[in-house]
């Protein structure tokens, strides 16, 4: 791997943006200048002015006065909102509706709809004046050429209603998704949905909703809800189909929720981090900065693929763009501690700019990128189909990103050496005449676990008889190179398919050709030389040749690397049954020992939308696995539980400022063993003289596997991984509870990622059984997987005595769970199942 310092590596950019709540301005190229030189990036700007706010309000106000008021249609048990009323309309902009206008500058603007608005308003007419003020500044907005836009989030609670107008909010985003065919939209959330921060301000159309539609607030104590924003922006992006034009703006609060709201967060397209200036603290000089937790946060976001834009607000303005002069500019927003004190300002260099500076600043102390994020730059959450190496032969290239891996064949020959050395210790018999140790690497590519056990050989002062099998005709001739060049010819290469291979030809010696048991001073057994077989296949054949003889002979150690990121699927279990035979049965070993496949499931939105886009190409798109660098996904399941009460809760680790950004970790998963596979197999079934094909029966796997699951969320699919015993206790792993100790920084392999067709919803403490099998019909291998949601319930004394069948009722299917945890005694109620997804059209041939 080439070499690399992290000083070299630039980190992320940070995109800085400045907002203001009410900008007065027409923004120029000279004002996007003056921008740029305060070093911010971009700004925002209202897209309509108070003068179109009071217009609507008036016209409002006037439509209420001749209007008689709703009656309730006691027919259909609603409020008459159907009946043909005037509609009020509101009319088009005018000039001084907007300042915005069409220009150079334009392009380098994130457009602010109106915050007054009230889309999920309960009163109809409210709601539809709000739809009516949103689509005219959207449709201006895209007239101007604004390429971002930003829409303060859904309203979630009126009274005791509680977010019942979040339908409406996403059928108008829907409709603004039409309106500007060009304009990304940024859904302005809060990260929790805190009911006491809800407040209206004067003018918002909120409280203008008629009583008739509202209910009072009586008996309704709403509480924090960590989950609240998300589950609204969950149902905005469901209305509008995991639109690829649909972003998340996330305001981040002064204290950030726990780790698992954090973690569901950064699995969502967020394209906008918004950070008030009341967010920040002060230093012991007096200047802001972010609390621990919040860089740890940011610098999480930062590694995305697509990290976020900054976006500062109420900071003050920026210096030579101040609102002066009129009364409606945003510097009452501003606290006294915003303003430079009296010996700040006597100092000559006072940073007008501190928010700023900080955010800048910390962009410079981005922590470098791991090994696995250098290398996976452009892949991050990026499908991939998984190689097919047994039926397509890879190109050089590929084989020189395998090599790369700091890891892997570093463990690689630590396995083969200590193999080698307990040989020696142990004085194991060996295969060859000679007594050296016989190994050969199966499947070798280019050569490099070749030159690993050839380094192991001499480090451990075990002489070896090295073998090397390819069937990739391309990579032989490398490797004919490399025994030329770098081996010194010490190599014996055999182009073949290795379940061809018949082992290794061993020229006796004189007097074994006489078959005296020289195995036995050799160390050797007596067998292995002299057996007899029929078949030219099986080893210990010994073909009728003239003296010196030479046979066909055992492996002692097979080396072979035929794993894909689930382990199986690159069929090593196939390939290596095909040599089994060929290793010795006594004393022969395989490095990997042995290998599992470990999955979890996951809410993965961003890749659900890429499979929904290739289904529109491929149908089979969410029936395939994909190899993908998995980062903007958020495990459902894990082993950590979550505070009972986001806000109470003091020793919350994601409001504990913690030493480093590393020590902001996200909740560990809950990852499962699916199956495994040993080497060599010496229980593998004899062929039946009956069948032309071999049967491959005994690779099929199953499993059924339950996870807990903490919080709500939405089941996108399952996150696979795999862990190998290479020799002892010499480990691979990608799963990410034990990659860091078995073998921290391995990039070969990425996970796995399995879709679901449907998005299946998770609630609070329910539970998600994932059925897994592995299939084969003698010529190819594939996957099938099917997941169930449950919810888990108390039985209330009422629903004590279950009914005798839920199915004769018509009611989902309800298992009594008597789990030996503290989820015992509830009852499991399936709320959910997926399709039975299969991924036999793109099957791995063998
Ligand atoms: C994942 S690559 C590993 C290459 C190399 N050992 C390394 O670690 O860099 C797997 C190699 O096995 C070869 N291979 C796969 N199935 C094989 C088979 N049945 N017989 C022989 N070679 C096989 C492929 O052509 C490929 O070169």
């Amino acid at each position: 791997m080439e070499s690399y310092s992290p000083s070299e590596d630039p980190g992320p950019a940070f995109c800085v943006g400045h907002h203001e709540h009410n900008r007065l301005i027409t923004v120029t190229p000279r004002v996007i200048q003056n921008v740029h030189e305060s070093n911010y990036d971009m700004m925002t700007v209202p897209i309509t002015t108070s003068h179109f706010h009071s217009r609507v309000l008036r016209l409002l106000s006037s439509y209420l006065a001749d209007l008689q008021s709703p009656t309730h249609d006691d027919h259909i048990g609603t409020m008459a909102t159907t009946s043909n009323t005037r509609p009020l309309v509101v009319p088009s902009l005018s000039t001084a509706d907007s300042y915005l206008t069409p220009n150079d500058a334009t392009s380098q603007l994130v457009g602010v709809t109106s915050t007054w608005i009230d889309l999920c308003s309960p009163d109809p007419l409210i709601a539809d004046l709000s739809r009516q003020v949103l689509m005219l500044e959207v449709a201006y907005a895209a007239f101007c050429g604004i390429g971002y836009l930003l829409i303060p989030g859904p309203k979630l609670h009126h009274g005791s209603l509680h977010s019942e107008g979040v339908i409406y909010y996403a059928r108008a985003v829907q409709d603004a998704l039409n309106l500007g065919p060009y304009i990304q939209f940024h859904i302005w959330l809060q990260m929790v949905d805190n009911p006491a921060a809800e407040v209206d301000t004067i003018g918002d159309l909120a409280p203008l909703a008629r009583a008739e539609y509202t209910h009072s607030n009586e008996g309704a104590s709403a509480s924090i809800d960590p989950f609240g924003t998300w589950e609204a922006w969950d149902s905005i992006r469901k209305t509008c189909k995991y639109h690829t034009r649909l972003f998340v703006a996330l305001t981040l609060p002064k204290q950030l929720p726990s780790l698992f709201v954090q973690s569901r967060w950064h699995s969502e397209p967020v394209h906008l981090l918004t950070i008030e200036g009341s967010a920040f603290l002060k230093n012991q000089k007096g200047y802001p900065v972010l609390s621990k937790s919040h860089q740890g946060f940011i610098a999480k976001m930062m590694r995305l693929r697509t990290a976020p834009w900054i976006l500062l607000c109420g900071v003050g303005p920026i210096p030579g763009l101040e609102n002066t002069g009129d009364p409606d500019t945003n510097q009452a927003s501003l606290s006294a501690a915003d303003y430079p004190s009296l010996s700040q300002a006597g100092k000559k260099h006072h940073d007008p700019t501190p928010h700023l500076s900080y955010i800048r600043n910390l962009q410079q102390r981005q922590p470098s990128r791991t090994a696995i994020e250098r290398f996976g730059v452009g892949y991050q959450d990026y499908l991939q189909a998984p190689l097919q190496p047994l039926t397509v032969n890879l190109e050089s290239i590929t084989y020189e990103v395998f090599e790369k891996d700091p890891i892997k064949y570093e463990w690689y020959e630590k396995a083969i050496y200590k193999a080698l050395r307990d040989w020696a210790d142990q004085k194991k018999p060996t295969s060859h005449p000679d007594g050296k140790v016989i190994v050969a690497v199966v499947g070798a590519g280019r050569g490099p676990l070749v030159t690993r056990a050839l380094k192991a050989s001499a480090e451990a002062g075990v002489e070896i008889d090295m073998w090397a099998v390819e069937k990739n005709q391309n990579a032989f001739v490398l490797l004919q190179r490399h025994n030329d060049t770098i081996w010194g010819g010490k190599v014996t290469l055999v182009q073949s398919d290795m379940r061809s291979w018949k082992g290794p030809l061993v020229r006796q010696q004189r007097a074994q050709a006489t078959k005296e048991p020289v195995g036995e001073s050799l160390g050797i057994e007596s067998s292995l030389l002299h057996t007899s077989k029929k078949s030219e296949n099986d080893p210990g054949h010994e073909p009728e040749v003239a003296e010196p003889a030479v046979c066909y002979t055992h492996v002692d150690i097979l080396v072979s690397e035929l794993l894909g990121s689930f382990a199986d699927n690159e069929l090593s279990p196939e390939c290596l049954d095909g040599v089994n035979d060929v290793i010795h049965p006594d004393h022969g070993i395989s490095i990997p020992a042995s290998y599992s496949a470990h999955f979890t499931p996951v809410s993965a939105p961003k890749l659900h939308a890429d499979v929904v886009n290739q289904t529109v190409s491929n149908p089979a798109a969410p029936e395939t696995p994909y190899v993908v660098m998995l980062h903007a996904i958020d495990f459902l399941s894990t082993v950590d539980t979550p505070a009972s009460n986001e806000s109470s809760n003091p020793a919350n680790r994601a409001s504990t400022p913690s030493g480093s950004f590393a020590t902001t970790e996200f909740p560990t998963p809950l990852v499962q063993t699916a199956w495994s596979f040993s080497h060599p197999n010496r229980h593998l079934p004899p062929q039946s003289r009956m069948q032309s094909t071999i049967s491959n029966a005994h690779n099929v796997r199953q499993t059924r596997l339950s996870f807990p699951s903490q919080c709500r969320g939405v089941c996108h699919g399952l996150a696979g991984y795999f862990e190998t015993v290479l020799y002892g206790d010499i480990e691979l792993s990608t799963n990410p509870v034990t990659m860091e100790a078995k073998s921290a920084d391995m990039i070969s392999w990425f996970p796995i990622y399995f879709p679901l067709k449907t998005p299946l919803s998770v609630p609070d403490n329910g539970e998600i059984v994932v059925t897994m099998y592995r299939q084969t019909d003698d010529r190819k291998v594939w996957y099938e997987w099917m997941v169930e949601v449950y919810a888990l319930e108390r039985p209330t004394a009422s629903a004590r005595t279950v009914p005798v069948s839920y199915a004769q009722a018509g009611l989902p299917s309800v298992e009594a769970a008597a789990r030996p945890n503290s989820r015992a005694g509830c009852r499991r109620v399936r709320v959910g199942m997926s399709d039975l997804h299969s991924s036999i059209k793109d099957g791995c041939l063998m």
